[in-house]
Formats: C-alpha cells, sequence, structure tokens
C-alpha cells in the first residue's frame, strides 16, 4: 500500500482507509477549547518531574515525515501530574507547516503555532519497551511544546546543524553533540493534559498528552531548515507530488475532543 504521509494523496484524510484506528473518538491532535478547561488539584498537587541524560541522545534520522532524535532510554524518567508510574524518553521530533503561520498539531482557542515538538514517552513501570507500551491506553506519554517564531533555539540549533547529513529518507547519523531535551522545554512549567493518540499512523489510542501552555521561541531560518527535509530516499525519483519531494508541512489536522476531559495544571 502506498506509504503514508502529508500530500492529497496519502494525507491525513486517506489514512483511516489503512489504519482504522485513525477514525477513533480518542484521537490527536485537538483544538485546546480553554474556557473548557477545568482545573484539577490533583494535578497541581503532584508537580511533573523529568530527568533526562543529555549524552543519551544516540541517533537523528529522516523517517521521511520528518527528523526524529532517539534516545536510550536508560537513565530518564518523567512521573508526576496526570501520570501513574515512571515513563522514559523514547526520542523526540518536530511538527511544522509550509509557512510559519501554520504547522503545530493542537491549536489553542483556534490559534496554530509554527511547530510542535514532541517528546515521546513510554510507561517503564508496565510495558517492557515503547513498541508494546503503544498498544497499551496508559502505555505513552507525549510531551507537547508549541514554538512560535522568534530567537534562534540554540537547543533545536544542534539538530538543525544534522539536517544536511539526513538530508533523504532513511538516512540517520550520530548525534555527537549532547542535546539536552530539558532545555528545549519552556521556563513556565503549566499545561493541559487529555487522553489521546500518536498524530501519525497507526494513531494507536494510547497517549497522554500533556501540552505546555507556554511557547518557546524558533528561528524563521530553523524553520525553513526543517523544511528542507526530503520525503524520499536518495536514488530513487520523488513520490510525493510535494514541490520536489520536500517535507514543506508534515501535521495532522485537529480532530474532535468528542466527551473527553480537558485538565489543567497551572495559569
Ligand atoms: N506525533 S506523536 O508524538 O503522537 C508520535 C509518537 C510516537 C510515535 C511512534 O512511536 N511511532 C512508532 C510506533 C511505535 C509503536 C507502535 C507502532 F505501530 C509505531 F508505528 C509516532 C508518533
Ligand atoms: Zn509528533
Amino acid at each position: 500500500a502506498a506509504e503514508w504521509g502529508y500530500t492529497k494523496r496519502n494525507g491525513p484524510f486517506t489514512w483511516a482507509k489503512n489504519y482504522p484506528t485513525a477514525a477513533g473518538i480518542r484521537q490527536s491532535p485537538v483544538d485546546i477549547d480553554t474556557a473548557l478547561a477545568t482545573s484539577d488539584s490533583s494535578l497541581e498537587s503532584k508537580p511533573l518531574r523529568w530527568k533526562y541524560v543529555p549524552q543519551n541522545t544516540r541517533t537523528i534520522v529522516n523517517s521521511g515525515h520528518g527528523w526524529r532524535v532517539d534516545v536510550d532510554s536508560e537513565g530518564s524518567e518523567l512521573v508526576g501530574g496526570p501520570l501513574e508510574g515512571t515513563y522514559k524518553l523514547q526520542q523526540f521530533h518536530c511538527h511544522w507547516g509550509s509557512s510559519s503561520d501554520k504547522g503545530s498539531e493542537h491549536t489553542v482557542d483556534g490559534q496554530s503555532y509554527a511547530a510542535e515538538l514532541h517528546l515521546v514517552h513510554w510507561n517503564s513501570s508496565k510495558y517492557a519497551d515503547c513498541g508494546e507500551a503503544a498498544d497499551y491506553p496508559d502505555g505513552l506519554t507525549v510531551l507537547g511544546v508549541l514554538l512560535k517564531v522568534g530567537a534562534k533555539n540554540p537547543e533545536l540549533q544542534k539538530v538543525i546543524d544534522l539536517i544536511p547529513s539526513i538530508s533523504h529518507r532513511g538516512e540517520k547519523t550520530e548525534v555527537k553533540e549532547a542535546i539536552d531535551p530539558a532545555k528545549m522545554l519552556p521556563k513556565t512549567l503549566s499545561y493541559w493534559t487529555y487522553l489521546g493518540s500518536l498524530t501519525v499512523p497507526p494513531c494507536n489510542e494510547s497517549v497522554t498528552w500533556i501540552l505546555f501552555k507556554e511557547p518557546v521561541e524558533v528561528s524563521e531560518e530553523q524553520l525553513a531548515a526543517f523544511r528542507s527535509l526530503r520525503c524520499y530516499k536518495r536514488g530513487e525519483e520523488c513520490p510525493c507530488d510535494e514541490v520536489d519531494g520536500l517535507l514543506i508541512s508534515n501535521y495532522r489536522p485537529t480532530l474532535p475532543l468528542g466527551t473527553r476531559e480537558l485538565r489543567e495544571c497551572g495559569s
């Protein structure tokens, strides 16, 4: 079957054909209607806490759907807030648009941001690895960070510097200069949280979403670098009808929150 992607032919509105879960009732992303959010004292009482090991960021790969930094989960942990048990960092990646007026996956009161960073964690208290965890409703937690145009982001610059060496799908390279995921998080830790899914096929409904309220800055040049990735393999012709196979946009439009609860912690 034609590989899923973000063009008319293989984009988000076609995914349910090969991935029926994509048509489920616990899908992500969603629009955060701030008026609907309920503040929850139990969230306030258990602060979200994380520990990352910068030296454990191993490789960066062009997945064909964007860049992804794979991490050695050992030594990392995410606890507290809405979470039960301990979650370990598996990878982080980004979503963006063809221009900086769009590109985030979650929107806030209908407003899109220029991009969105996802730090993907799996429940190591209950499951053996990320792949197994992805099959359970409490298996994964993704920390989402909204990115807006502004100053150059020094930590993300370490990713940008590696993009030329992973220009085509399937290419990967060692991350030599340690990238500290903690440095890519906003200063204030207020967040919204709800139960959702992977935002790409197979769209497993196994993600506790934690989306920070405060956006983090990234420069136009850095966003342009993201869009220079290609969605096809070196030596192959471009399959996608995207402008010469450039990955100019890789965000899924929002799905209905439905009857799901949206909670918030912090102002
Ligand atoms: N954008 S996001 O943050 O919601 C997101 C997070 C994780 C993954 C992932 O792990 N995919 C690989 C994967 C893992 C387990 C099972 C699978 F089928 C699978 F494709 C994809 C998207
Ligand atoms: Zn993502």
